[in-house]
């Protein structure tokens, strides 16, 4: 057997988390078209006959204007060291522009294997796509280019077989079955916020945290209150709507994930709190689970 570690780094909206679903064949982060919605480093193992890998699904890199933005590029940086191989991941149906060649500089510091993985390539023609192939050859010395599709699930195989390889023979790192690191709770949080970047624009969606605050499991039923958390009391006005409406159909929409997950009925009650300025005090990163993770 192989195995190692793999770090999953990019820009935001880049596809890094519908990648590592499209592995897993699970979620196990979640996906929104909006920049910035992961906001942990997530582990993903998948593990196949002949080797485990272990990716880890990192925020997008950007210039923060927040502690918390600072923050969650600190926890992309903080996965690459000690990885055996990262995978670079860009938007190919966007220009290159300064985030990526902050990242490429960045990447430099690290002795670590490079993938460059081209994604989106269902929204490029062919000679877009051979285009851009020979722009980034370019500009560092990856060990593989390799263009895919994350949510068309389009050379996702290649890309496994390719980076076999690069891992270590020896031991599993984790148990064969397991496929994520973080737990129920975390991912009952994951999934109400997915649901309000889903409902709500704008400068809401950045602004919001979630915590479980009680979390009740019997063996039919599964009873969860949690607060979502907000900057402003506009943002909560949005945030509930009229006559309720917007959190009616929040909570309604990750009920609906949630008795999945849990494989029975749910009940979600949800809250809504403004905690002014959260993103910019320590504190609250702490209290709402975005400390670092070394
Ligand atoms: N057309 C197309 N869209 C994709 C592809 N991969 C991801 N997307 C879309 O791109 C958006 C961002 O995807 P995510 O997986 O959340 O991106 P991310 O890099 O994890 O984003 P952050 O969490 O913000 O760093 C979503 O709307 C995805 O559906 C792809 O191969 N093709």
């Amino acid at each position: 057997m192989r195995s190692g570690m793999i770090a999953i780094i990019g820009r935001p909206n880049a596809g890094k988390s519908t990648l590592l679903n499209a592995i897993l064949k699970e979620k196990v982060s979640i996906i929104s078209d909006k920049p910035q919605t992961t906001r942990n480093n997530i582990q993903g193992i998948y593990t196949t006959d002949t080797c485990q890998f272990v990716f880890i699904d990192t925020p997008g890199i950007h210039k923060p204007h927040h502690e918390l933005g600072r923050t969650l590029n600190k926890s992309a940086y903080l996965s690459l060291q000690d990885v055996d191989l990262i995978y670079l991941i860009v938007d190919a149906s966007k220009p290159y522009g300064s985030g990526d060649a902050f990242l490429l500089e960045r990447l430099k510091q690290y002795q670590t294997p490079c993938f460059l993985l081209l994604n989106k390539i269902d929204l490029l023609k062919k000679e877009e796509l051979l285009q851009h192939l020979a722009s980034w050859e370019k500009r560092f010395s990856f060990e593989q280019i390799i263009p895919l599709s994350a949510k068309k699930e389009e050379n996702i195989e290649e890309l496994l077989k390719t980076s076999e390889p690069y891992l270590s023979e020896g031991m599993l790192l984790y148990p064969k079955d397991m496929v994520s690191d973080h737990g129920k709770t975390f991912q009952t949080q994951e999934i109400i916020r997915e649901k309000v970047l889903l409902k709500t624009m704008e400068e809401v969606p950045h602004s919001i945290a979630v915590v479980v605050e009680r979390l009740h499991e019997e063996e039919k039923e599964v009873e969860i209150d949690a607060l979502v958390i907000v900057e402003r009391d506009s943002q909560k006005a949005i945030l509930i709507g009229k006559q309720a409406a917007m959190i009616k159909s929040i909570r309604l929409l990750a009920q609906k994930e949630l008795k999945a997950l849990y494989g029975k009925k749910c009940h979600l009650s949800l809250y809504v709190r403004v905690e002014k300025n959260w993103r910019n005090r320590q504190s609250k990163l702490h209290q709402f689970g975005y400390a670092l993770e070394e």
